[in-house]
């Protein structure tokens, strides 16, 4: 994301002037890899990064904007200056009630407008290096689930399968994208079951969901495994699953409406019986966050470009029984699509 495409998408939206503290936002904008702990000031001359002095040769090194190096409230009396007059917006989603009552008092002569995705808006569209980053953390990860699949057996605590992803992610230098799902058994029937304590058992469906933080970039990818063989009401709605992924999937081309993709895959579960039990959306888009627009549900305006990456995850949740999730994380090319998750999808 450039800066003059920012200000284009500033001069739309109305204002002269933006001050971004969403962190993945600053650090699109800026490169500091502790964002957290920055805003930027863009102005139509300007472009700057505020840290504090924790942060003074970090900035310095990694921060392509000038920087400014100070603490509330100074940092906002050393930018008010630069917003003098200026329509302003700030990130409705990303900025405090505090925040914003200090920015009112500090910038007496702005106007404040809040704005609603922007920026995430612009980083929907990933750069070669950003596809590049995303590759290597979903390289990582296809590797952490290979080292962690022989785990997956009965006798075995969710635990332990997730503390193998955790420790083959931090050994080579990345981390968890967030909690490792661990979902065995009943407890398949919680989209978000992070690991338990839970031995598993045999004749079990466990669900894995994972994903690698490598250079900020994150990776999402979910394999649904059997221990033994599960029933066969189980393995039904596994290849149901299956079939919904597989032809979201090879219907991911530019132009395609998120809504639509949502649609086709619910539609296949419905054809099922399975329409109730896919309790969520079908995807998100990936990249400094685990989840980014565009967002991959009926609602959603998103249309599909080149360049997004995205994730296709169906699942069917069957309460007190189970569940499946099956999903792969996939770039939209200039004429479809290629999937960047490699873990094989089990014939279960
Ligand atoms: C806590 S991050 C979850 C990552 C996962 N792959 C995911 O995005 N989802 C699992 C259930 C649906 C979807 C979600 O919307 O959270």
């Amino acid at each position: 994301m450039t800066i003059n495409a920012l200000r284009e998408a500033m001069q739309q939206s109305g204002v002269d002037a933006m001050w971004i503290s969403g962190p993945s936002n600053v650090r699109a904008i800026s490169g500091f890899t502790h964002p957290k702990d920055g805003k930027v000031l863009v102005t139509a001359q300007e472009a700057t990064l505020f840290t504090d002095a924790r942060y003074t040769v970090q900035a310095r090194d990694e921060s392509r904007l000038p920087q400014v190096v100070a603490r509330p409230p100074e940092t906002y009396e050393l930018a008010a200056q630069s917003v003098k007059g200026q329509r302003v917006g700030f990130e409705a989603e990303h900025l405090t009630v505090a925040n914003l009552e200090d920015l009112r008092k500090y910038w007496p002569d702005a106007t404040l407008v809040p704005l609603r995705g922007v920026i995430e808006g612009l980083r929907a569209v990933k750069s070669e290096e950003e596809i590049a980053a995303v590759q290597a953390a979903q390289d990582l990860a296809d590797r952490a689930f290979a080292h962690a699949r022989p785990m997956i057996k009965a006798g075995v605590r969710e635990w332990d399968v997730a503390l193998a992803i955790e420790a083959f992610l931090r050994q080579e230098g990345a981390e968890n994208a967030f909690d490792v799902i661990v979902a065995s058994g009943p407890r398949g029937a919680m989209p978000h079951g992070a690991a338990s304590m839970r031995v598993m058992q045999d004749g079990e469906l466990v669900t894995v969901d994972m994903g690698a933080r490598l250079n900020g970039y994150h990776s999402d990818m979910t394999r649904t495994v059997a221990i033994g063989t599960p029933s066969s009401e189980m393995r039904r709605v596994y290849h149901a699953v299956l079939e919904a992924e597989e032809a979201a999937v090879k219907a991911v081309k530019p132009g395609v409406r998120a809504a639509d993709l949502d649609q086709l895959a619910r539609d296949i579960l419905t054809g099922h019986g399975l329409g109730e039990a896919f309790a969520h959306s079908l995807g998100h888009g990936v990249g400094l966050d685990v989840h980014e627009v565009p967002g991959l549900r009926g609602s959603s305006e998103d249309v599909l470009k080149p360049g997004m990456i995205i994730t296709i995850e169906p699942g069917a949740y069957l309460p007190d029984v189970g569940g499946v999730r099956i999903e792969d994380l996939v770039l939209v090319t200039e004429d479809g699509y290629r999937v960047m998750s490699h873990s094989p999808k089990e014939n279960v």
